[in-house]
């Protein structure tokens, strides 16, 4: 249990009880003097916060609310956070009632008004964006999710996420980050101090770095990503819509037809088995499991070639790039976007069944029920939940359709993360330091539970999002619910706190004094993840759960119930902010199409679905 222990502030005697046994700790390392109203410039963890921000000094606000220093779950669950959303009306059929608002569901929404459509988005949560969202903090703008963004650069046809800000009228704008990555990785006999490898925005950079670390391997770390950069090339000069809509892929193939013949001769194969043509040596190999582990939550064997096209080549061609005023500002300009076309999203609306009338292949979904009983229907009803929520919850009255129990044998849950949320005194990042890294201490554990460590530091591209002298770390790593459960709520606590100081020791590997100079810190575990993303057992998304082939079992939006789509990483290309934007291109595009608001060659529509289907009930 954690120990609440009375410690007080050298100058409040008595006022000041924390329960956090690091701020605890950190009050009782200080020669801070606490003056009431400003602290003293003379410690190690309070230096400018204290002086310039008094608002944000963490002893302060402990006196003033004890609470504050607790570490507990993140994630607001102030109703006072909902944002603004008047009640949607009901004495309506809506061309789309979409259920939840991560990214997914916000494009399919914003892409379908923009083409004059009426939807509604309704969202379980207090913010949209779901995993994309982020959070505001005493003083702190906290990303949900990762911080590290594809698919908004300027040109081409992958920066996604820029072309769904647009077709809305909106833009943002971004910082450049100069790296992807700053890996940290296991020390070997021909890197003794530890393999350190940074991937530099400039693709020349990036390989001569990886090439000086691997000299012997010059030819092969060319060739591999070389023929990635054949998949992003035929990707990047395709207009990216629905794969299941027949008319507009000839198009692309009477376009394009070298680009369209290459994604469909990599649609079937792995990251590891192109690498392993070109590389031979065990610890570059090691190093490109971990390039595509640290997105996929899967080693390169496992990862498609086509994911791994398009995150290994965006990341030189548009960059990562950083949404100036964070993260979920794209979800917070797509719902100003949806809301200006006359449509509509309401907060606080958990939806608890899909509706659908008749059976067997006649079944068709014709509305949605909310929690307070409240029933929204629509031409259209979309999913952005997960497929083991939308099939096995929101449809739990209906029988599983063979295709999604297909889909249950070729993928399975990924872990979900533990997440650190930190505030940081500034000067513990020694200068140079890059926004995010990866630590592996030993490849055999690089998969195990909290085995990687993922750090993101978004303050150094964008210092407004912590109070003046102060840093956001993130830390993060994936984690099983498993490993949560059947915990009291003092076990769960205490717990969050063990693991989350065992896992800020580990990251001052490389942030010497991160424990000292940490003024701000909440944990959120699988459960947060649960709970607030409500994603089953908090999983950030499918895997597959035997070798794969490629891209080609993952399903598109359209599923076995007419008028009842799936968008998000559930759906072809899987996880990645920029692929569930695809995803809610194709989605919107299918539904308009169905809804005879976008062309089709009916009877060359009808065989090719066929088809499709055909495949994917294949067992
Ligand atoms: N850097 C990155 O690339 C990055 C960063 C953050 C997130 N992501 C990605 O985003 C992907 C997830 O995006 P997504 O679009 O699939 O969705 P999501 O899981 O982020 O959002 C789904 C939303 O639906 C809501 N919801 C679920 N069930 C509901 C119900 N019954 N009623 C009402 N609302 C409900 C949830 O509250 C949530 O807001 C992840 O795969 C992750 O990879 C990536
Ligand atoms: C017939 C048919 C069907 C076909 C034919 C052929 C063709 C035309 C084809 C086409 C195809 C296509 C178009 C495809 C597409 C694809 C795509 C778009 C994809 C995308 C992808 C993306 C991705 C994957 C991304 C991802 C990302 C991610 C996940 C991220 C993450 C991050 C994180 C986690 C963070 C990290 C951190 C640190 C390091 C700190």
């Amino acid at each position: 249990m954690v120990q609440s222990v009375a410690t007080q502030c050298p100058a409040c005697a008595g006022r000041a009880q924390h329960q956090s046994r690091q701020l605890t700790h950190r009050l009782a390392s200080t020669s801070n003097r606490c003056q009431g109203t400003q602290c003293v410039q003379n410690n190690h963890w309070g230096k400018s916060v204290c002086k310039s921000r008094p608002r944000t000094c963490i002893v302060l606000q402990a006196i003033a609310q004890p609470e504050a220093a607790v570490v507990r779950e993140t994630l607001p669950v102030d109703p006072s956070a909902v944002h603004p959303s008047s009640r949607a009306p009901t004495d309506f059929e809506y061309d789309a009632v979409i259920i939840g608002s991560g990214i997914g569901g916000l494009t399919t929404a914003t892409q379908m008004a923009a083409k004059g459509a009426k939807v509604v988005v309704l969202e379980k949560y207090v913010i949209p964006g779901g995993s994309a969202g982020h959070y505001h903090r005493e003083g702190y703008t906290f990303d949900v999710g990762s911080s590290m963004m594809f698919g908004m650069g300027h040109e081409g046809t992958t920066n996604l996420i820029t072309r769904a800000l647009s077709a809305v009228g909106k833009s943002l704008d971004t910082v450049p980050d100069p790296t992807q990555i700053h890996y940290h990785l296991p020390h070997s006999e021909a890197h003794p101090e530890g393999l350190d490898v940074k991937v530099w925005r400039k693709y020349e950079d990036f390989v001569e770095e990886l090439s000086e670390r691997f000299p012997h391997e010059r030819e092969g770390v060319k060739k591999f990503y070389g023929e990635c950069w054949a998949v992003f090339n035929s990707l990047n000069s395709l207009e990216l819509k629905s794969l299941e809509e027949p008319r507009y892929l000839l198009g692309e193939f009477a376009k394009h037809p070298i680009a369209c013949l290459t994604l469909a001769s990599y649609l079937p194969s792995n990251t590891g088995d192109v690498a392993r043509k070109y590389i031979k040596d065990p610890e570059l190999l090691s190093f490109i499991d971990i390039e595509c582990y640290c997105w996929s939550t899967v080693l390169a064997e496992h990862t498609p070639m086509i994911n791994a096209g398009m995150v290994f080549c965006d990341r030189h061609y548009g960059g990562i790039n950083y949404p100036r005023g964070g993260v979920g500002r794209i979800a917070e300009l797509l719902v100003e976007g949806l809301q200006e076309r006359g449509s509509h999203i309401e907060y606080k609306a958990n939806v608890k069944d899909i509706i659908v009338k008749g059976k067997g292949e006649q079944q068709q979904a014709v509305g949605v029920r909310l929690a307070d009983g409240r029933v929204f229907r629509g031409k259209a009803v979309v999913s952005n939940a997960t497929r083991w929520d939308t099939f096995e919850k929101l449809l739990a009255h209906e029988e599983m359709p063979k295709s999604e129990s297909l889909f249950r044998k070729r993928y399975k849950k990924s872990p979900s993360f533990l997440s650190i949320h930190t505030g940081v005194c500034a000067d513990v990042l020694p200068p140079g330091t890059q926004c995010h890294h990866i630590i592996v201490e030993d490849w055999q554990t690089m998969e195990s539970p909290l085995g990687t460590l993922f750090v993101s530091i978004p303050t150094l591209l964008d210092p407004t999002l912590s109070p003046d002298g102060t840093h956001i770390v993130h830390i993060f790593s994936p984690d099983w619910i498993d490993n949560w459960k059947s915990l009291s709520a003092p076990q769960y606590e205490r717990k969050k706190e063990e693991v989350a100081d065992a896992l800020v020791k580990r990251v001052e590997a490389f942030l010497p004094g991160l424990t000292e100079a940490t003024v701000f810190r909440e944990v959120g575990t699988p459960r947060t993840h649960r709970r607030f993303l409500n994603r089953d057992d908090g999983s950030y998304g499918p895997i597959p759960s035997r070798r794969p082939l490629g891209m080609l079992g993952m399903p598109f939006n359209r599923t076995s119930v007419q008028g009842l789509y799936c968008v998000g990483d559930s759906t072809f290309p899987g996880q990645g902010v920029n692929a569930v934007v695809f995803s809610g291109f194709g989605c919107a595009h299918r539904v308009l199409c169905d809804q005879g608001k976008q062309a089709v060659i009916p009877l060359l529509d009808q065989g090719y679905n066929s088809l499709l289907a055909a495949v994917r009930d294949r067992s």
